[in-house]
């Protein structure tokens, strides 16, 4: 008999309602994720407010079992400033034969960077968003993954500019299959997973200089409707890469892009000219020069060639903000992938996620 005592709240606008600890009261809903729905609360023990996502039946389907269970097993492994935390994992269900519903508990965070990206920002502002991007997804790394979907809508900040990453991307050659209404975005995939190569850490290189041009001008770089028309979208700014990338694909890819007319690559001033960037401070002109070769060196479409999450680190733009503690430090174990390629029926499914609920604390 769990000692905890819960109770029940409808949640205005939510078309479900809330069995929690009565110590979570004044439950708001805030969003929707693909999993669930997610509200804020004030967590009475601690005096503070936190974001409280359930999950209906996670284990219903092999997708969302597979999503839940390594959710809720990364938040516990990776524990970084810049990565969204595990406060509490809990089910009101007192036996496995009831269990339905699990809730997650986060610190609450104001908004998403997609309502931060169309407001003017600083280069302060810019220079320490990005950094702390750059911090967690080093450390992710450093825990043996990498992100591969990372996006302004799974990045969180406050007022304060702190800023956490929300999620942990696509598992291993798992398709990223959606059931939900909901569209994939693919705006921040880096060239060579559109194109189907092997692919490392620099994928995630490539987003953080998506969102870095998002930042600045508050527009989707390579806003593209798919696959072919995301590399299209690619190759008409930046230009079509070198023979040295191109050799490298495989012989029907090539030929594909062989078959395009040659895109001439434009300088970096003329894709991002001064006036994208922040202007009235006092070094905004240096500031300006080094973050557009910043993300001139993220964005290069040739991994090869693109830098590394610890180079981006100690670039000029973002070294003002390193802090050994956030910057260098690694995760103490790395992720045991072995358990995004196993095959579980529902009950296996459920029985694997109770005991993980129940045994947390
Ligand atoms: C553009 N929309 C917003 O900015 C609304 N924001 C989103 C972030 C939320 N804060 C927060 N803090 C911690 C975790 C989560 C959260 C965790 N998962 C989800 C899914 C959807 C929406 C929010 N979340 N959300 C406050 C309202």
């Amino acid at each position: 008999m769990s000692d905890t005592e819960f109770y029940s709240t409808t949640v205005p606008r939510a078309d479900t309602d809330f069995t929690v600890p009565k110590r979570y009261s004044e439950l708001k809903m805030i969003g929707r994720g693909a999993q669930g729905i997610v509200c804020s609360a004030l967590d009475t023990q601690y005096g503070v407010k936190v974001a409280i996502k359930k999950f209906m039946k996670p284990f219903q389907t092999q997708i969302h079992a597979k999503r839940a269970f390594r959710e809720i097993k990364l938040m516990q492994l990776l524990r970084h400033r810049n990565i969204i935390s595990l406060l509490n994992l809990f089910t009101p269900s007192e036996s496995i034969d009831g269990f339905t519903d699990m809730y997650v508990v986060m610190d609450l965070m104001d908004a998403n960077l997609c309502r931060v990206v169309n407001t003017q920002l600083d280069h302060e502002r810019v220079s320490y968003l990005l950094y702390q991007v750059l911090c967690a997804i080093r450390y992710m790394h450093s825990a043996g993954i990498i992100h591969r979907d990372l996006k302004p809508s799974n990045i969180v900040v406050k007022e304060d500019c702190s800023l956490k990453i929300l999620d942990f991307g696509l598992a291993r050659n798992v398709g990223n299959f959606m059931m939900t209404p909901y569209v994939v975005t693919r705006y921040y995939r880096a060239p060579e997973v559109i194109l189907g190569m092997p692919y490392d850490q620099k994928v995630d290189v490539w987003a953080c200089g998506c969102i870095l041009y998002q930042l600045y001008t508050g527009r989707v770089f390579f806003p593209g409707s798919d696959h072919i028309d995301q590399w299209h979208q690619i190759t008409s700014v930046l230009g079509t890469p070198d023979d040295t990338f191109i050799d490298r694909l495989m012989d029907t890819v090539k030929t594909y892009i062989r078959s395009k007319p040659r895109v001439h690559r434009p300088t970096w001033e003329e894709l991002v000219p001064d006036h994208l960037f922040p202007s009235g401070g006092p070094n905004d002109a240096q500031r300006t020069r080094e973050g557009r070769d910043l993300m001139s060196r993220m964005l290069e479409i040739d991994p090869l060639k693109r830098l590394t999450i610890d180079q981006c680190l100690q670039h000029p733009y973002v070294r003002c903000w390193y802090r050994q503690e956030e910057a260098s430090v690694n995760c103490p174990e790395t992720y045991n992938h072995g358990i995004d390629e196993v095959e579980l029926n529902p009950e296996q499914w459920k029985e694997l996620i109770f005991s993980e609920v129940t045994e947390f604390q």
